[in-house]
């Protein structure tokens, strides 16, 4: 769950959010749409890194995103795609469950599901760096799914995928919702959004936040 309270942030004296609250529920999938250069990624930033904020508050599963406890609650996949370029999949993925103290062996075999549905198992041994925008998506969606953690905050998840793609990670998301988990994901694709998740949230042109569905 995340609770939004008051939210502020400009970019050189210009506004992009002034006092937004809201809340993201357990056992939910948001979409948040907007126009090019609204704020939908200014917002997942500074939902994720508190320090991106002008003020306000962000709770995590009632841990205030200040403190460094709340870091363990969320699994944060960016804009930028170009992460862990120097790890082969299979030590980044080993990394995170390490970071994120997942038990080994259930971490394994939750791994080999996820290899088997994104289709990377040819793939695990290579550098990150020599994936296609597509196969990196898939790993840092792996990697979301392995940590474990409650809420999942995705920029522009579905950007490079197939369409065989999005619907395998359509399903997977769906799972880890009913299993509890809160999406929080961007989107430029409404009909996507609209199709899939429980509720859609809109920054309109006045930079407020509103649920449109
Ligand atoms: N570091 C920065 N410094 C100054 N302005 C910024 C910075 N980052 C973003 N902006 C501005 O803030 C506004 C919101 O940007 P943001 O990337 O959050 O939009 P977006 O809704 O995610 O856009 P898109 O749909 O194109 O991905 C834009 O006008 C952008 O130019």
């Amino acid at each position: 769950m995340i609770q939004i309270h008051e939210l502020s942030k400009s970019y050189g004296g210009r506004k992009i959010f002034d006092r937004v609250s809201c809340q993201m529920e357990n056992g939910r999938i948001y979409a948040l749409v907007g126009m090019n250069g609204i704020g939908k990624t200014t917002l997942l930033q500074v939902i994720t890194q508190p320090e991106c904020m002008d003020s306000g508050t962000v709770i995590i599963d009632h841990i205030e995103s200040r403190s460094f406890q709340s870091k363990y609650h969320f699994f944060y996949v960016p804009d930028s795609k170009e992460m862990f370029l120097n790890l082969t999949g299979r030590e980044y993925l080993r990394f995170i469950t390490r970071l994120y103290r997942q038990e080994p062996e259930k971490a394994e075999i939750m791994q080999k599901g996820l290899l088997e549905s994104f289709r990377l198992e040819e793939a695990i041994d290579t550098y990150i760096a020599n994936y296609s925008l597509g196969m990196k998506q898939k790993i840092y969606m792996a990697a979301a799914l392995l940590s474990g953690a409650e809420n999942l905050i995705l920029d522009e998840p579905f950007n490079g995928l197939d369409p065989e793609s999005v619907l395998t990670l359509n399903e997977i998301l769906a799972e880890r919702r009913d299993d509890g988990a809160m999406i929080l994901f961007s989107v430029h694709n409404l009909e996507l959004a609209l199709d899939f998740c429980d509720e859609v949230m809109r920054i309109d042109g006045e930079h407020n936040l509103s649920k449109i569905q």
